[in-house]
């Protein structure tokens, strides 16, 4: 029997069902694309077929599509290719050659050429009548019409077909959101489609090469609708005019407020009346209600519920209203520098409430961590992360193998591995650096680098495995145990790793990874009010 199913819905038309038990962090399934299309902004850098990052090389027929080896063009020539490369070389629109045209009609123009995914995405709801009454029902029209013309058919009455097919896609595709690119492509599965949205959803998709798959993030019981959220990266195409390129709302997450949440589901013709739309939830009282232990965690949120957010009526209102979102930073390090203080400035009042968890304040110690990491400044760059990965990410994401997790931890181990050498700058802060590097050195850095790959690597089980991250992380992991003399640490280390939650295991994680991590967000948080006072002149 497969894992999941399909039922009617009484409100949402159709559902997807779990038919079997799934504990957190296990895969429900993994689903493989109909469509499956790089962004615009994406399509010389990413491979058309197997949408990894790299050099690959534009197909010399239509210089439209790019491919990282002759595997993947092989493979994209038998599935979709072959039809479209002939109508993206014959066939210009204005301006627009097949290379420049946007997303949407590319994913509709390999539907139009291609009965099966024609015929795969029939059955799906397009609410082609609501959206006829938006703003965005002039672009889509004219997205449909130049992918009609592309395909070579004739019959402007049949330009209705075109539109029904691209409402099916844009209410049905997922953007191919990955950790480390943002937005790279776009996905569609008709089973996969089935999963309705909830803002405190039990399930989770996570994208690797062409493959999605579907993680429980809480407990799910025989039976139980399986929910994801379509705000934890927007889920469409962005309905972005021919001409306008790149993603929108790059910072939209399933902790935005209820406004923000709500406008990014309007194009889905449905009010989403889920525990924490219903309550006005901020995100630690989401937590608070959700959290479950995890025997890998960096950070102990055991006592999230006494958070000045839960507890405290006016702490609570600001941690749900709040909707800044970040400045785009400039390039240059001085000025990036100046943009990030001035950053932290307008969102003292999260910070001075201990809202760390709040946009834009996330989204700014990710780029704090960037902007040390870049100038050398290793200490730092780990301090932020480590805040990040205590303050920020459990309570945005509940699941501790959530991918921005496992990148956090990735990234602290990876700046362990410079920090350890006593490698990179540390710039003259007086007290700061002095605190700083006389933490580090009470630090076993090289088990905590080791501790972190190793829960990075258990998080990444079966399907996941072939993520780029928990392949570095392996090779990482290789080379640490290629150093000598680390006999006694390897033994307990080797020992956790077998069994985490013996006793013994627990004590000793709680001491070599949770404290120190906890020590080195402390100094986070010093270095983060470093760069709010106006008077440092560092950049
Ligand atoms: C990707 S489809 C999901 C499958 C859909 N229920 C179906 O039967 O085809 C998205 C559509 O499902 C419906 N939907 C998704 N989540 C919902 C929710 N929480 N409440 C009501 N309708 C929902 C909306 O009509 C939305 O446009």
């Amino acid at each position: 029997m497969p894992p999941i199913e399909t039922r009617p819905h009484p409100s949402k038309h159709r559902a997807l069902h779990a038919t079997q038990p799934f504990k957190p962090s296990q895969i429900i399934h993994t689903f493989h694309p109909l469509i499956l299309h790089p962004s615009l902004s994406q399509l010389a850098s990413v491979c058309t077929h197997c949408l990894r990052p790299g050099s690959p090389r534009a197909c010399s027929r239509c210089h439209a599509a790019y491919y990282c080896n002759t595997s993947c063009q092989q493979a994209a020539w038998t599935a979709v290719h072959s039809k479209e490369c002939k109508a993206l070389q014959q066939r210009k629109l204005g301006s627009r050659t097949g290379a420049d045209l946007p997303t949407p009609v590319r994913a509709l123009l390999q539907t139009l050429l291609n009965k099966e995914i024609e015929d795969g995405i029939a059955a799906l709801d397009g609410h082609t009548e609501e959206r006829r009454k938006t703003k965005s029902w002039p672009d889509l029209e004219m997205m449909a019409m130049a992918a009609w013309a592309f395909a070579g058919r004739q019959g402007e009455s049949n330009i209705r077909l075109a539109v029904e097919l691209l409402c099916k896609i844009q209410t049905n595709a997922f953007h191919r959101w990955d950790v480390d690119l943002g937005q790279v492509g776009v996905f569609l599965e008709p089973t996969l489609a089935m999963a309705n949205h909830s803002c405190v959803p039990n399930a989770v998709v996570q994208f690797v090469g062409r493959k999605a798959i579907l993680r429980a993030e809480r407990p799910i019981q025989a039976g139980d609708e399986i929910e994801i959220s379509y705000t934890g990266a927007f889920r469409t195409i962005p309905p972005s005019p021919p001409g306008q390129t790149g993603p929108v709302n790059t910072h939209a997450d399933y902790t935005m407020p209820l406004s923000a949440r709500k406008e990014a589901l309007e194009q889905y013709s449905f009010e989403c009346t889920c525990a924490r739309c219903k309550g006005d939830l901020n995100v630690y009282q989401v937590r608070t209600a959700y959290l479950y232990p995890s025997t890998y965690s960096v950070a102990d949120v055991s006592g999230g519920d006494e958070h000045p957010a839960v507890t405290d009526k006016t702490t609570q209102d600001v941690a749900a209203r709040y909707t800044a979102e970040p400045a785009r930073l400039p390039d240059s390090l001085p000025a990036r520098y100046a943009a990030l203080k001035a950053q932290y400035r307008l969102s003292r009042r999260l910070a001075d409430a201990r809202l760390w968890a709040v946009s834009p304040v996330p989204q700014l110690l990710a780029e704090t961590a960037i902007y040390f990491a870049e100038r050398d400044d290793f200490p730092c760059a780990l301090a932020v992360t480590a805040l990040a990965a205590t303050s920020c990410d459990p309570f945005r994401y509940a699941a501790p193998f959530h991918p921005v997790r496992l990148k956090n931890l990735f990234m602290m181990a990876k700046l362990l591995a410079n920090t350890a050498e006593g490698t990179g700058n540390t710039a003259a802060r007086g007290g700061l650096d002095q605190k700083l590097q006389d933490t580090l050195s009470n630090i076993d850095q090289v088990s905590l680098c080791q501790m972190l790959l190793i829960m990075v690597i258990k998080m990444c089980p079966g399907e996941l495995a072939d993520w780029e991250l928990s392949v570095a992380a392996r090779e990482m992991l290789a080379d640490i145990g290629k150093l000598p003399g680390r006999e006694k640490e390897l033994s307990l280390i080797n020992a956790w790793a077998a069994d985490g939650d013996a006793e013994a295991s627990r004590l000793f994680f709680e001491y070599a990874v949770v404290r120190q991590v906890g020590v080195l967000a402390g100094i986070g948080m010093e270095v983060v009010g470093i760069l709010e006072a106006d008077s440092v002149s560092k950049g």
